[in-house]
């Protein structure tokens, strides 16, 4: 018997902070039709004659704050470290490759050397713990449409989700011990916002989300897959962990791209409702990523911070995400083995 292959794939940065590079990136990104989801002719029109012109150069001053010398862009660097560890954890008889949705290094080079190495089985996670159809569900069509063409098609798997995960619940709630969160005076799960119209496509009955204030705040067998329920999930079962009960936390969704409504509360809008009740210091988890990137390091690092003091508030600290925690890395091999 062959070993087994395992398949990480996280989103994707540039090649570098270069504009050139984030342009690249940005084009591959936001061409896909999950991440922009209208018709190919008014995305290509939207994304090639106005986003990206706009954004690149933005997006490159801000990948530029985040970029080190030594270690290039950050959720590449942690990517990296999670593979190595896990195939550590895992030992020889696993082969564990790492690919990135956008960019480098390709699902394509990863998924060939899984190929030229004969593994029996594939197990492919998609490093999102919660389900949408612009991350997870991108990156599955793409692995599908690719060993769809081999010749040889072998036994493959797909973790849809993970948000409720235990031993990532308690990575992230050992992350946060040590900022001591009971000197903070609210705690924020802020997750990577989604367009509104994107969870209502995910929604199979369509006669559920969004449809009363509070539908997708909860997790039911009716909606397990939307996005929003999932990441309701997350926050309750970090703040149960945490001993947090409901008025000290509240969850929001950041990163909104466009004029479309998205999933709601911003966390710009709580942020700067929370100085105005005169709370001073935030804590706050990013659980929609599990390794640190532009938007944990830069936006709510940097961003949020900024904004909440320009309102009266005096620091937003955030949570680390999970990197090289090994209970993620133990999470991970639960699932591989699963
Ligand atoms: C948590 C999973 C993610 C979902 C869901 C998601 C949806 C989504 N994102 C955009 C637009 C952008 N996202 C950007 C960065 C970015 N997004 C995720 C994850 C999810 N995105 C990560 C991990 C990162 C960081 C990448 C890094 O290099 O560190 C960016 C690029 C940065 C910027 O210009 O602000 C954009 C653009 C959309 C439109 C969308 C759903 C429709
Ligand atoms: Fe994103
Ligand atoms: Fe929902």
């Amino acid at each position: 018997m062959g070993k087994k292959g395992v398949l990480l794939v996280n989103l994707g940065t540039p090649d570098s902070a270069a504009t050139p590079d984030v342009r690249k990136y940005l084009n591959e990104f936001l061409m896909d039709g999950r991440v922009i989801d209208i018709n190919p002719v008014s995305r290509a029109l939207l994304v090639r004659g106005i986003i990206v012109p706009f954004r690149a150069p933005k997006s490159a001053k801000l990948y530029r704050e985040i970029w080190s010398d030594e270690t290039g862009s950050p959720l590449l660097y942690y990517s990296i470290l999670q593979q190595k560890l896990l195939q550590e954890k895992l030992g020889d008889e696993y082969m564990v490759e790492l690919a990135m949705r956008y960019q480098t290094p390709s699902i394509e080079a990863a998924l060939d050397r899984l190929k030229n190495a004969l593994v029996s089985e594939i197990k492919v996670i998609a490093l999102f713990p919660q389900y949408a159809s612009a991350s997870t569900g991108s990156v599955y069509e793409k692995v599908m449409r690719l060993v769809g063409q081999w010749q040889t098609i072998p036994n493959i798997s797909f973790v849809n989700s993970f948000h409720d995960n235990p031993l990532m619940i308690e990575a992230f709630a050992d992350n946060a011990k040590k900022h001591q969160p009971e000197n903070y005076d609210h705690i924020l799960f802020s997750f990577h916002g989604l367009p509104q119209r994107q969870l209502i496509k995910c929604d199979h009955t369509h006669n559920h989300c969004l449809k009363t204030a509070d539908c997708c705040q909860t997790l039911t067998d009716v909606n397990k897959f939307c996005y929003s329920a999932q990441s309701y999930d997350t926050a309750r079962l970090i703040a149960g962990k945490m001993g947090l009960s409901p008025d000290q936390y509240t969850v929001c969704f950041q990163s909104r791209l466009g004029s479309d409504p998205w999933v709601q509360p911003y966390t710009s809008q709580v942020i700067a409702k929370l100085a105005e009740e005169g709370k001073k210091k935030l804590l706050v988890f990013c659980p929609a990523f599990v390794a640190d990137c532009l938007e944990t390091v830069y936006e709510v690092s940097v961003e949020y911070h900024e904004e909440f003091k320009e309102k009266g508030g005096e620091h937003v600290q955030l949570v680390e995400s999970l990197n090289d925690n090994p209970k993620f890395i133990e999470a991970l091999v639960g699932m591989v083995k699963n």
